[in-house]
């Protein structure tokens, strides 16, 4: 195994470059293992910050579960560690950085590249299912491009084995299915109807249920109401995929591998990812 795989770690064994992205609890920074000379992305966490939003919990799921993920479409997390303030996250760098903002310089993609991204999300959560592992999280904030363009997805705060289910909710609620914005029993078709979800979003530049309130975006999304604008023009391919996805009743969505044979996928979605 790479050095970076070593068991302790500790801050004197990286140079620290510039700063990649601030998340919510924390920066990420590029940095460099220092026997290695691997380039990693460190993300530095602030204990105090996971004390009050009672997350440590989920850091430490995070860590267990990603430890086991091997995907060229899941981002590594190498390790940990930490010291009297900070938590540390030892994270494999995407060079091209994050997905999010590349949607928002494009607006909106191809149908091509949002078809390539879609079966490449898609085939990692096949992977992630087949190991009992629900991300929970699919957005495109949680999305990396890697060096050779190829998609991440990141940031497995949110996730879980697929035996205990509850969690409490934050963050946006655009991309929660309707049985989670219900808080009622889920499993792992909630990645499905997120990558639907998201397709929507990577063709239009946003979300399906969009609105102003909260209490709007809920109700749009308890009733699936889904609409099409007229503009940018997308094939009605893509839509049927995606009115297959965005199904309320959970086991009635589109299958993952079901997805990789839909035609829009075939005629689009460039092989290599
Ligand atoms: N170019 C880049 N190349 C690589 N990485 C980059 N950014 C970091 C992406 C991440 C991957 N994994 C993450 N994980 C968490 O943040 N976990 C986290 C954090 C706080 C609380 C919690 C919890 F406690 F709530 F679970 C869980 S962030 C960039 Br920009």
């Amino acid at each position: 195994a790479s050095a970076v795989a070593q068991k302790r770690w500790n801050l004197s064994d990286f140079d620290i470059g510039k700063p990649l992205g601030r998340g919510k609890f924390g920066h990420v920074y590029l940095a460099r293992e220092k026997r290695s000379n691997h380039i990693v992305a460190l993300k530095v966490l602030f204990k105090s910050q996971l004390q009050q939003s009672q997350v440590e919990h989920q850091l430490r799921r995070e860590v267990e579960i990603q430890s086991h993920l091997r995907n060229p479409n899941i981002l590594r997390l190498y390790g940990y560690f930490y010291d009297q303030k900070r938590v540390y996250l030892i994270l494999e760098y995407a060079a091209r950085g994050e997905l999010y903002k590349e949607l928002q310089k494009c607006k909106y993609f191809s149908e091509r590249r949002a078809a390539t991204y879609v079966a490449s999300l898609a085939r990692a959560l096949i992977y992630c299912h087949g190991k009992h592992v629900i991300h929970r999280d699919i957005k495109p904030e949680n999305l990396l491009i890697g060096a050779q363009g190829e998609l991440k997805i990141a940031d497995f705060g949110w996730s879980v084995h697929t035996f205990n289910r509850r969690r409490t909710m934050c963050g946006t609620l655009d991309y929660l299915p309707p049985e989670m914005v219900e808080s009622v029993e889920h499993d792992a078709s909630v990645d499905i109807w997120s990558l639907g979800i998201l397709c929507y979003e990577f063709l239009y530049g946003v979300p399906p249920f969009e609105a102003m309130e909260h209490s709007d975006t809920y109700r749009r999304i308890v009733q699936v109401d889904l609409k099409f604008p007229p503009k940018p023009i997308v094939s009605p391919s893509a839509k049927d995929l995606i009115s297959q996805m965005l199904v309320k009743e959970s086991s009635q969505r589109l299958p993952l591998h079901k997805l990789l044979e839909h035609p829009w996928i075939v005629q689009n979605a460039d092989p290599s990812g």
